[in-house]
C-alpha cells in the first residue's frame, strides 16, 4: 500500500493582476503548505475510490472526484491501465480555499508515479496536475512558491517552515469561479520585494473583498483572528478559510482556544507551515 499526504494549501498572498480572455485570471501569488491535510492511499488492483474522514459528507453527492480524475489522466499520460484502489481520508472542508480536491489530486499523481516508478518531477506529471486545476500544479511542488499566469508557472522559494499557523473555517463553502467573477477588475500591483515574509506582510489577498460580499462571515473570521497580535491573518485562496501566523505556539494555543470557546462550530487547526 502506498501513502501520500495532502498537505493544505494556503495563499500567504494573492494577488490578481487581470481577467484573461480564456476565462482565468492572471496571478501573482505566494504559496505554502501546511503539516495537516488529507491523506491519499493507493493499492493494486481496479479504478475505486473509499471516501472516509469528517468530511467525506462534503463530497457523498460528488461523480467524478479530483482523485479519480487524477488517476484516470495519469493512466492516459503514461499509457497504462487505468487503475488503483484508491481511499481518499478527507479532513479538509470542501471548497474553502485551502486546495483540499487540488491537494488530494496532486498526492494522487504521486502516489501512481511511485506504483509505476516515475521520477516525481517528471515533466509530463506537472503537465497533467495543470489540466487538473490551477492549484494542482503548485500541490505537487508542495513547497513554498511563488506561482504566476492562473497559478502553474512556479518559482520555488525559501519559506516559513515551522512557523505556528492556525486555520478557521466558518463552515461556509464558497465557489472560487463565483469569486473571481465578483472581482471588481482592479490591479492593485505586485508584491512588494523581499523574502517570504516581506513579500506575503506587504501583500495581499485581493479575493478578500469579493469573497467577503458574497460570504459575509468571513468578516467574524478575520475579526476573530485579528485578537491577540498575529503576524499576519489573512484570507486564503477564494475563501471562506482564513489564517494566522504566530510568532510561537503558545500564542496560537490561546487563539485557539478562544476562538473554540466563542465559536465552537467553526472548524479551527492548530498547525504549522511546511
Ligand atoms: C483561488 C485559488 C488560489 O490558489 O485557490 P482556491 O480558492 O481554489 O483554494 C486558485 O487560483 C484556484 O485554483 P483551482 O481551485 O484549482 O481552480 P480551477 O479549478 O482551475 O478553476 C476554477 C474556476 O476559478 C476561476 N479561476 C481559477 C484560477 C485562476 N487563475 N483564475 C480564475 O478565474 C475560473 O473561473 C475557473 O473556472
Ligand atoms: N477530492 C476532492 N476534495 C474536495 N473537493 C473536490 C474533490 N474532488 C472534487 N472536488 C470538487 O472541487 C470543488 C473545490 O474543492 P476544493 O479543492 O476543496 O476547493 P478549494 O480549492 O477552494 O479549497 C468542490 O466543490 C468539489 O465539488
Amino acid at each position: 500500500m502506498i501513502t501520500e499526504n495532502a498537505p493544505a494549501k494556503i495563499n500567504l498572498a494573492l494577488h490578481v493582476r487581470a481577467r484573461r480572455a480564456d476565462g482565468y485570471h492572471e496571478l501573482e501569488t505566494l504559496f505554502a503548505f501546511v503539516a495537516d491535510g488529507d491523506t491519499v492511499t493507493l493499492e493494486p488492483g481496479p479504478l475505486s475510490l473509499t471516501i472516509t474522514g469528517p468530511f467525506a459528507h462534503g463530497l457523498s453527492g460528488e461523480g467524478d472526484n479530483l482523485v479519480t480524475r487524477a488517476a484516470r489522466a495519469f493512466a492516459d499520460r503514461f499509457g497504462v491501465a487505468v487503475g488503483g484502489a484508491l481511499t481518499l481520508d478527507k479532513h479538509l472542508p470542501v471548497a474553502s480555499g485551502i486546495g483540499g480536491g487540488s491537494a488530494d489530486a496532486a498526492a494522487a499523481l504521486r502516489a501512481l508515479a511511485r506504483l509505476h516508478e516515475i521520477a516525481i518531477d517528471d515533466p509530463r506529471l506537472f503537465e497533467i496536475a495543470a489540466a487538473l486545476g490551477s492549484d494542482v500544479p503548485a500541490c505537487l511542488l508542495g513547497r513554498t512558491a511563488m506561482g504566476q499566469g492562473r497559478g502553474e508557472r512556479l518559482e520555488a522559494l525559501e519559506g516559513l517552515g515551522g512557523m505556528a499557523a492556525l486555520l478557521v473555517n466558518p463552515g461556509v463553502a464558497v465557489s472560487t469561479a463565483a469569486v473571481f467573477k465578483a472581482w471588481d477588475g482592479v490591479d492593485r500591483g505586485p508584491m512588494p520585494p523581499g523574502d517570504v515574509l516581506a513579500m506575503a506582510l506587504g501583500g495581499r489577498n485581493d479575493l478578500e473583498a469579493p469573497a467577503r460580499a458574497l460570504a459575509p462571515a468571513i468578516d467574524a473570521v478575520l475579526d476573530a483572528l485579528a485578537i491577540g497580535d498575529p503576524l499576519l491573518a489573512r484570507m486564503s485562496g477564494s475563501g471562506a478559510t482564513c489564517f494566522a501566523l504566530y510568532a510561537d505556539e503558545a500564542e496560537r494555543a490561546a487563539a485557539a482556544a478562544r476562538i473554540r470557546a466563542a465559536w465552537p462550530a467553526w472548524w479551527c487547526l492548530e498547525t504549522r507551515l511546511l
